[in-house]
């Protein structure tokens, strides 16, 4: 159990050379991240005059079990006293030691758009010893802005202001193509700490360490544990047939996941159709279509095409479609009549067409002409 205490505690800042000196790399990267919680949760303590914590407070205030803050602290060489638990102070000091959080440190910010703007204007890293000391852009019109204490610099300043602020750590907010310049500029004027908030991964030398905050990754993990609380109707998620695999997805620059599961693609034998009849072909003659040639190599016929997207889309607008031929299902037309592209091999882009009229639709060679088709429909 806690017991409360009179004098409020405060971490006390440690030299360099004693900071180095207790720093060691045997703390797993799980526990490093539990660390700030930890160091939050005893800050909290502290200021309220709390003396001593007990694992299980402690757990329960950072959001993980006794065991684990157990086996956290064992890293650091605390294992509290059985019965009473940690001291505060001292696991304060420890932690905020183990974290290399007794000295302050200078924080060069690049990129002070939206983003850069609500994180320059963030109090709370001051108070936690990050000190921003210079604010870097390339767009001239945002140079000499004020934003808090500090004016914001021209990018051609950055080795400049990193060199005299003593700067070690730099945050890009910069759009992602221009996060890896910025990354090498930062690395090769000193820095060796990146906190990276554009989505792209960078490259650093060995020696820099780089950590990358996503919020929609964090919305993303949410989604999914949303997903799993209302699971929703089932929709196609099956893998395209016939898709490639893609080397490197999810690992790459500005690797990006699909919003959405596209509807399985055809097989590339597959006959497709379009409004077809001699009215169709004949607009399509009159609208100088060229390389029409029949499905099957014979002479073209109302029905039976063959051509390229691009030409598709050309002959269509000039006939009077507002929309090409593949993108709306003209009234009369088969759900499955909709043109789409064909994989053969050699021919990318090229589109087989052929008209199956459904029951009901006019028979074939007394179709309207295909902006009449297009006009009855779903042009927009
Ligand atoms: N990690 C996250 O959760 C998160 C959230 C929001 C935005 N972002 C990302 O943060 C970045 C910034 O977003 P934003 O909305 O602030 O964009 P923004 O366009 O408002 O700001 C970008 C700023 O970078 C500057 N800039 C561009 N190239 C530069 C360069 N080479 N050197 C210095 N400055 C340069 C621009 O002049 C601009 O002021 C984007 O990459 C965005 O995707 C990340």
């Amino acid at each position: 159990m806690s017991q409360p205490r009179r004098r409020p505690a405060v971490i006390r800042r440690r030299t360099r050379s004693d900071t180095a000196s207790r720093r060691s790399s045997d703390v797993p990267e799980a526990t490093v991240a539990r660390l700030p919680l930890y160091l939050r949760v005893l800050t909290t303590l502290a200021e309220s005059g709390v003396y001593t914590v007990s694992s299980d407070t402690l757990a329960a205030a950072a959001g993980v079990t006794p065991a684990k803050v157990r086996k956290d602290l064992s890293h650091l060489g605390s294992y509290g006293t059985r019965g009473v638990g940690y001291e505060v102070d001292v696991l304060l000091d420890c932690i905020a030691a183990k974290l290399g959080l007794t000295e302050d440190r200078a924080v060069v910010l690049v990129g002070v758009g939206n983003l850069g703007h609500a994180l320059a204007g963030y109090g709370g890293f001051y108070a936690r010893g990050f000190r921003i000391v210079a604010l870097v852009d390339a767009d001239p019109e945002r140079v000499g802005e004020r934003v808090g204490e500090v004016v914001v610099s021209p990018v051609g300043d950055l080795e400049q202001v990193i060199v005299q602020g003593q700067v070690t750590i730099g945050m890009i907010c910069t759009p992602a193509a221009a996060a890896q310049g910025v990354c090498d500029r930062l690395v090769a004027a000193g820095v060796t700490s990146i906190l990276n908030f554009a989505p792209t991964v960078l490259s650093v030398p060995d020696g820099v360490d780089v950590r990358k905050v996503d919020l929609a990754v964090e919305l993303q993990i949410l989604s999914f544990h949303e997903a799993r609380k209302r699971p929703s109707p089932a929709r196609d998620t099956s893998p395209r047939r016939g898709a490639r695999s893609t080397p490197g997805a999810g690992s790459g620059r500005d690797a990006v996941p699909p919003r959405r599961a596209r509807p399985a693609r055809r097989a590339p034998s597959a006959r497709e159709a379009l409004p077809g009849g001699d009215e169709v072909l004949a607009a399509l003659g009159a609208a100088g279509l060229d390389g029409v040639t029949s499905a099957d190599g014979t002479e073209p016929s109302a029905g039976r095409l063959e051509t390229d997207t691009d030409e598709v889309v050309r002959v269509t607008r000039q006939v009077g479609m507002t929309r090409p031929a593949g993108a709306a299902r003209p009234a009369g037309m088969a759900r499955d009549d909709r043109p789409t592209r064909d994989d053969r091999e050699g021919e990318p882009g090229a589109v087989r067409l052929e008209h199956t009229p459904e029951p009901g639709s006019p028979a074939r060679g007394t179709l309207p002409a295909a902006g009449a088709l297009m006009a009855g429909g779903e042009a927009s």
